[in-house]
């Protein structure tokens, strides 16, 4: 469905959804462990369901509630050939790859949009040295796998995904030896694995982390069952963070400020662009300053690179978003994408191939943007209505179901107002 939205301030309080990053992690582990764990807030979107029906597929009994999960590990690996379906999730197929292959097994993975398009050949060189059978078509996935992951030494690039790198270690410690998973070139996305380390700690689970450098991971652990309770998504928090910063009166609810989410990045960009991060009503919100340009790198914190652009291109000055490369291999070619919008709605933005340049403006104009069928373009396009002068004419609404299905009721909640319509109405 597509959107025509009515540039409108927001004003009011927002629960924000749970992340989805410790969200997957949670149900992984929960899963892999020998007895009945519970996780609470829990949001459906698409990516999570994914995941809940992958683990499900090696026998998991998972029961869904409506904010939360019952989770029964001791039935994982009843199944030695399955289906798993990954719909549009990086996360879930690059975490279950190696998981699923744990036991004997003879697993087919397929997927939809772009995730055929998204880099795998980091397992596939593993799948070559370990002698595991791989049969994969180019740009769509379906990819069958037949054989075991064996304990080892991997060398692993640390700048393609971190996504390999959390899978490795969810699906090591379970085997018969111990393994070494050594990083090859320079770690980007530290945060994730940050939350990897930190989940399988909650697990039972424990890896020595050698400076980011190396992991060491003794075989034969057991993940212990837990009840686990899902903390705000600061992902999701970023698309208000940056709307307090343009003048919109959102307070955000939940938030935990010692989060290892490096996600978390966006209040220090919004303080040294000038804005001011203020306690208010049990929350907090961005008090917006005279935004200045800054440089940023974006290495560490890819997911909120398109709407912190956002921010930019209303910033006095030019400011320059540094490696960024990898942005081009998330749900669209987000680099691309992210200036392509803000030239269309009114600013000035140059794209390089690892780097951003925007020059500040005044004034956003609005119009016709895609969204590209990636739900953080969407989310970010919704937020830049509210500083437009025109209404903004979104085509797909619905992709925002990928990782935050609420997130049009509380941009409405918020004071947001938008028509739908068929595209070619
Ligand atoms: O591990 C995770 O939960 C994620 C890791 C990041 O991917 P990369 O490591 O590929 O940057 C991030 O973009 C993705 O949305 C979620
Ligand atoms: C890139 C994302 O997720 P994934 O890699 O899991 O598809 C995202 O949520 O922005």
């Amino acid at each position: 469905m597509a959107m025509t939205i009515t540039p409108k301030k927001l004003k009011g309080k927002v629960n924000v959804p749970p992340s989805k990053s410790m969200a997957h992690r949670a149900i992984i582990c929960a899963s892999l462990a020998r007895g009945k764990s519970i996780i609470r807030h829990i949001e459906y979107s698409k990516d999570i369901e994914a995941t809940i029906s992958a683990m499900k597929a090696l026998g998991t009994m998972i029961f869904q509630y409506d904010d939360y999960l019952e989770i029964d590990g001791t039935t994982t690996f009843m199944r030695n050939m399955c289906d798993i379906d990954c719909h549009e999730s990086g996360s879930t197929l690059r975490f279950m790859v190696p998981i699923s292959i744990v036991c004997e097994a003879n697993v087919h993975f397929t997927g939809q949009g772009r995730l055929g398009k998204r880099p795998l050949d980091v397992y596939y060189k593993i799948f070559d040295q370990q002698n595991i059978g791989y049969l994969y078509q180019e740009d769509v996935l379906d990819l069958y796998i037949k054989g075991r992951l064996k304990a080892g030494e991997f060398e692993i690039p640390g700048d393609v995904s971190s996504q390999f790198i959390s899978g490795l270690l969810f699906a090591l410690p379970l085997l018969d030896g111990n393994s070494k998973i050594m990083i090859t070139s320079p770690l980007e996305s530290k945060g994730y694995i940050d939350l990897t380390l930190q989940m399988l700690e909650q697990y039972g689970v424990h890896i020595e982390n050698k400076n980011y450098q190396e992991f060491i991971i003794h075989g034969g652990q057991i993940y212990q069952p837990c009840d686990y309770y899902v903390e705000a998504d600061f992902s999701q928090a970023a698309f208000y963070l940056v709307a307090g910063a343009l003048g919109n009166d959102v307070v955000l609810e939940g938030l935990n400020l010692s989060t290892h989410q490096g996600d978390k990045e966006a209040i220090d960009i919004l303080e040294r662009m000038g804005c001011q991060l203020i306690a208010k009503n049990d929350g907090y919100q961005i008090y917006p300053g005279i935004l200045t340009a800054t440089t940023i790198d974006g290495s560490q914190c890819p997911d909120i690179i398109p709407v912190i652009a956002l921010a930019c291109a209303l910033s006095e000055g030019v400011t320059h978003i540094e490696n960024i490369g990898r942005l081009r291999i998330k749900e669209c070619d987000r680099l691309s994408a992210t200036v392509e919008v803000i030239n269309q709605l009114g600013g000035i933005a140059k794209e390089e191939e690892n780097a951003m340049i925007i020059e500040g403006v005044k004034t956003l104009q609005g119009g016709k943007v895609s969204s590209y069928n990636d739900h953080r373009m969407a989310m970010m396009e919704a937020i830049a209505s509210t500083v437009c002068h025109h209404q903004v004419v979104i085509d797909n609404k619905d992709c925002v179901e990928k990782s935050y299905p609420s997130f049009w009721e509380h941009f409405e909640m918020l004071g947001g107002v938008y028509d739908e319509f068929f595209m070619g109405d």
